[in-house]
């Protein structure tokens, strides 16, 4: 590999930087470029209708600034922009902006898209940097700040022409910031504030965007404290940041840089963008969320937003895309299982000794970094089995979809059963067909010997007496025996018949509530030299013990 082409990142002279120590606590304020930056990176531009589908769940989900697009690009961007402010489609608390390059015919046309919108943001870029300087417009610094100043002026001209009484905003970025010398880049900004001329209840966004990411995060951080510290009017900019993810280390640069002082962060739905594209704003918000910071955006509902982004931007997202993918909140592997299911059963013991609704109680599960619930997902997949897969998956899947909380040494007798069927077919074993395989191990593979009826007769303070109507290999038998309670008077009753059985280990537990309710007995019996489980279902908890001591013989004899 040519490595020796690339020359390593310049870093920042900042030895007394300060965001290392520096903790998020609030979220910043967002903007999302999905109709802008998202939309000029799609093979197919979004249509009309999908604009709009991406602007109202924007609008839904909470975000309070939104770049709806290049309006001197196509008559498309032009046109979206007319129907958001001639249907008054824009909320009272939204403000929408524009992008614009610093081209007198293309601002006006840019200002010309807003007239009539009682709120707008006119946002100007020009490249900054050295090699787009000479290789992109063959200017030097004076003429490239020219660029700027000259953009901004039109800005306002054009503002002050054709937008009357809006409440008119402004943004500027040096495009490029991320390779452009940090003094250029400031003397730049400066000189756009000298014509805007920020002040109270006149603020100025300065973007500075990482346009093509190339520095590890660090040196982003370092950036954009060097330019908060030495901006003049601080107080009335809001410093934003505009990170792409070219190293992809986008999510890390912009939360870095909101520690280093930006106030404000651009991105895009699930990292839609040029090349590897924008930040990720769920990801970002979501990380905030994980934190115990409120994101003032509601990801509530998560699968809906990834099925509308995909809808709009027809790009599908990935499966392990952090916090939405169909994926990040199931355990294939053993161990993980192991842990999660261990990790349910804290939390509820935990919050019913705290007195608290478990789904108010704070989480802390074993790798889960959030409720799959806080987004609107269930916990159906959190566990899926395949043959990664060991006990603590199965007897997951067996308790929250079947009901049947199997004791441990079940779980590793039934996870084995499991284990031949996934070695011998592969693939996943669904909850349905997890059934099948158990159904058929322990409920109905042919039954050696079945159950017909019992009568008990139990007399205080003497053994118990059980007479059973059996089926043996076909034939129908009445057999009788005694013991301390049913199931000890059943295996008395079955050596009458050569079975010769001793139970070793007994579990019960109800199935569901009310007047229908069913009981799962477990039983560990000794059958010969063989040791193996049994399990009955009846809605009778004697039936279903016998029925579970029946199960253990039938597999013995299988
Ligand atoms: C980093 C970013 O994402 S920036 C946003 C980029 N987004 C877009 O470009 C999408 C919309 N763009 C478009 O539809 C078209 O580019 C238009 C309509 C704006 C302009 O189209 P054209 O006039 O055909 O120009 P073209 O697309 O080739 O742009 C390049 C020209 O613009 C100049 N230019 C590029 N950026 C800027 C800028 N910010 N300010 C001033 N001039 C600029 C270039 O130097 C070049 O000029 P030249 O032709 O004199 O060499
Ligand atoms: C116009 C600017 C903000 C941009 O999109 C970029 O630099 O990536």
């Amino acid at each position: 590999m040519p490595f020796g082409r690339y020359a390593p990142f310049p870093t920042v002279d900042l030895p007394d930087r300060t965001w290392p120590s520096k903790t998020v606590t609030k979220a910043p304020r967002w903007l999302s470029t999905d109709l802008r930056d998202g939309n000029q990176a799609l093979i197919d531009p979004m249509s009309s209708a999908r604009k709009l589908a991406m602007f109202e769940l924007l609008v839904r989900m909470g975000y309070k600034e939104i770049e709806v697009g290049f309006p001197a690009a196509s008559q498309t961007d032009f046109d979206f922009i007319r129907q958001l402010i001639e249907e008054g489609r824009v909320p009272d608390d939204v403000q929408i902006s524009v992008l614009t390059q610093a081209r007198e015919e293309l601002i006006e046309r840019t200002v010309q898209s807003l007239a009539g919108a009682p709120r707008a943001t006119v946002h100007l870029y020009n490249a900054t940097a050295p090699l787009f300087r000479r290789v992109v417009f063959g200017i030097d610094r004076a003429e490239c700040k020219a660029l700027a100043v000259e953009g901004t002026q039109h800005v306002m001209k054009f503002a002050e022409q054709y937008l009357g009484d809006c409440d008119f905003g402004y943004q500027y970025s040096p495009e490029i910031f991320i390779d452009t010398e940090l003094d250029f880049a400031l003397e730049v900004c400066e000189a756009v504030m000298d014509v805007w001329q920020p002040g109270p209840d006149r603020e100025i966004v300065l973007n500075l965007p990482s346009t093509i990411e190339r520095s590890t995060p660090n040196v982003y951080a370092d950036q954009i404290e060097w330019m908060s510290r030495n901006l003049s009017r601080r107080e009335h900019v809001a410093l934003s940041v505009h990170p792409h993810n070219d190293r992809g280390t986008a999510v890390a640069s912009a939360e870095l840089a909101m520690m280093a002082g930006a106030d404000r962060v651009e991105g895009c739905l699930f990292g839609n963008g040029e090349r590897t594209g924008n930040v990720c704003l769920v990801t970002l918000g979501m990380n905030l969320f994980s934190q115990g910071v409120d994101p003032e955006i509601d990801f509530s509902d998560i699968d809906g937003i990834r099925r509308t982004v995909e809808y709009c931007n027809q790009i599908p997202v990935h499966e392990r895309h952090p916090y939405a993918g169909d994926l990040v909140y199931t355990s294939f592997s053993g161990s993980h299982q192991d842990a999660i299911k261990k990790g349910f059963d804290a939390l509820e013991r935990d919050a019913a000794q705290a007195g608290v609704p478990v789904g108010e109680y704070r989480w802390a599960l074993p790798y889960l970094p959030i409720d799959p619930k806080d987004v609107g997902r269930s916990y159906e997949a959190v566990i899926r089995v395949n043959s990664q897969s060991g006990k603590g998956g199965v007897a997951y899947i067996m308790k929250t979809e079947h009901s049947l909380d199997l004791p441990r040494k079940l779980q590793i007798e039934f996870s084995r059963v499991v284990q031949e069927h996934t070695d011998g077919e592969g693939g996943e074993v669904t909850p349905e067909q997890m059934w099948s395989i158990f159904e058929a191990e322990f409920l109905t593979n042919g039954p050696k010997v079945g159950l017909l009826a019992h009568r008990a007769v139990s007399r205080v303070d003497e053994k118990d007496m059980l007479n059973v109507d059996v089926r043996v290999d076909g034939e129908i038998r009445e057999i009788e025996g005694i013991g301390n309670g049913p199931i000890s008077a059943f295996v008395n009753a079955l050596a009458t018949i050569g079975v010769q059985a001793r139970v070793l280990d007994y579990a019960e537990h109800a199935l569901s509530e009310g007047s229908d309710a069913r009981a799962a007995a477990y039983v560990e019996c000794q059958v010969g030299d063989r040791v193996l489980w049994g399990i009955g279902i009846d809605a009778n908890t004697v039936t279903a013990s016998l029925k579970a001591v029946l199960s253990a013989v039938n597999r013995a004899m299988r």
